[in-house]
This record gives structure tokens, sequence and C-alpha cells, in this order.
């Protein structure tokens, strides 16, 4: 395996390099920012890859959002960007549910573990669904919960799928919940099992860990929908037609973003380093994960 080439000050390096490609996935939390703080000259740079005519796709396992709140988010941070170019994990894993795995109705109902992301891509695919957000699962678990969770009286007969995703509001009652909806062979779907989040120039618990509870429980892992899952990609490329030789993947997580891209054979990828992998990581001898090149930030390819 060569070493991959660092970009950081190299003008000929970077344009031999974004010469390659056609098509630009980019990660977001992480190599756009961190939280609401935009990284230095990324819209600069967003724009000078449009300027050379490339394509932009935003595939981000942040399942917390919509591609709309994406795209309020981008505009928010002053990045010109349209909702179709956003292709999130909510959305991938919506599109599976209702176009691939098409359980036959009724029970082809969710369950969610997660937040609003998820919610507004599954209205979007006329997928129905409980759980997620609504109030009434926000509270602790009660005794006659548990003789109504064991006995069936409080499952939702309709429910087919457990969807598991970032969840800012996990507790008891929910993962009691989807486990028993497991229990009764619900199929177990995650939008993505990122261990880590990127957020406020820190690290805090991911999608991964938010859900690890219930792998724990059901002794199981969920069939996941985001980075560095194939269905995500071949999805992607599915909706943007891209040709993957000359497509190049940008982004701060060596087991999503850059095995993502490698495994999907695309012509290269990209590693920045202002999110979660560190440089030594894919340096050392024997790395599993080493991309074609990398960045100290995404502003270094203005040159
Ligand atoms: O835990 C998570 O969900 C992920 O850390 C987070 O959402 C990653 O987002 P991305 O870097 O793919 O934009």
């Amino acid at each position: 395996m060569s070493q991959p080439k660092h970009l950081t000050g190299d003008k000929a390096g970077i344009e031999e390099f974004l010469s390659r490609f056609d098509v630009f996935l980019f990660d977001c939390d992480g190599v756009l920012w961190s939280g609401d703080f935009l990284f230095p000259n990324v819209a600069e740079t967003l724009e000078m890859l449009r300027s050379k005519g490339k394509q932009l796709v935003f595939v981000t396992n942040n399942s917390t959002k919509s591609r709309a709140d994406y795209k309020k988010k981008f505009d928010k941070m002053g990045i010109p960007a349209n909702t179709e170019e956003v292709f999130g994990s909510s959305y991938s894993a919506a599109v599976y549910i209702a176009r691939i795995l098409k359980l036959p109705g009724p029970k082809n109902k969710v369950f969610v573990l997660g937040e609003t992301g998820i919610e507004q891509e599954l209205d979007a695919e006329g997928v129905s669904y409980i759980g997620g957000t609504d109030p009434a699962f926000r509270r602790d678990i009660e005794p006659e919960d548990f003789t109504n969770l064991a006995n069936g009286s409080a499952l939702d007969p309709d429910v087919g799928i457990v969807l598991s995703g970032l969840d800012f509001h996990v507790n008891y009652l929910k993962l009691a919940t989807a486990f028993q909806y497991l229990q009764r062979g619900a199929v177990f779907l995650a939008t993505n099992t990122d261990s880590t989040l990127p957020m406020a120039h820190s690290l805090f618990p991911g999608a991964g860990s938010s859900g690890a509870g219930l792998v724990k429980a059901i002794g199981k892992e969920a069939l996941s929908l985001g980075k560095p899952s194939q269905a995500m990609m071949d999805a992607v490329e599915g909706k943007f037609q891209f040709d993957r030789s000359r497509t190049c993947m940008v982004g701060d997580r060596l087991n999503t973003d850059i095995q993502f891209g490698i495994e999907g054979k695309l012509g290269g990828t990209l590693a920045v380093l202002t999110g979660v992998s560190k440089k030594e990581e894919f340096l050392a001898e024997g790395a599993p994960t080493v991309p074609m090149a990398y960045v100290d930030t995404l502003g270094d390819l203005l040159g």
C-alpha cells in the first residue's frame, strides 16, 4: 500500500489530484463543520470546485437532520448548496425501506429510535412509523409497561421494522419497546453505526453508541444503511449516475468515509484532519484503511 499524499501546501499536487475527478462526495460533520462552527474557507473551497465544473454531493451519516434540514444549515452557514445535493443516512434508510425492503403491508410500519431527520425522510417516502420524537415515549418505564410490553398489548401489531439512528433522547422505555419488537421478528436496521459524533471540536457518543444497548440486548448487529455500507453507495450512485472512477470521497473518518470510498471502488479518497481520525492512524505500518491523499483542513485545497 503506497503512502498517502499530503496535499497541504502542495499547489501542483492539489491541481493534479483535483483533475482526476468530476464528482466529489463530501462528508459533513468533521469536514465542513464541527456543530455550528464552519471550518476555514469551506465555502470558498466548494465554490472553487463548482467553478471547475465539479459535481458535489453531501453524503452524511448524521440522521438527526433531513435533506431539507441540511439545506437550512447550508444556508445558515453561507454555503451554496441545494437540497437535491444532500444524501443523508435517514434518506438512505427511508429509500431502502420503501423501495428495496418493501415489506408487505400492513406489517411495514417502523419503530424509530432517533430524531426528526428520520421521521421527515420516512414521511417523504410514505413509510408509516411510531416512536422517534413522540413525547409519549419520553418518560420513565412503569411496572404496568413491563406487563403490557410482555403480553403485546402495548405494541403496535403493524410494526415490522426497528430503525435505530442517533437518538438524543435514549431511555429504557424505548429500549424495551424496540427490544420486544425485535424479539417478535421485526427487521433490525440502522441509519448508521458511528461510535462517536464530532461536535464542538470534541467527540460525543454517536449513533452506534445510542443504539448499542439494543444490539447488546438482542445479540445481533443491525443492517446499517449509512457509510461505509455499500447499500448507501449504490443508492447514491443510482440517484446521481456518476462514474465511480472519476469520483472522490472526502471524509474525516477512516472506518466510515474512507472505507466507504475504498470499498465502493471510487477513483480516490481524500482524508481531512479536522474531524475524528488522526493521520497517525493511516500512516502507521499495516494500517487497514489508507486514503489516497490527505489535507490538514478542507480549505487547504485552495492551494
Ligand atoms: O454519530 C453519528 O451519527 C455520526 O457521528 C455523525 O452524524 C456523522 O456525520 P457525518 O460525519 O457522516 O456527516
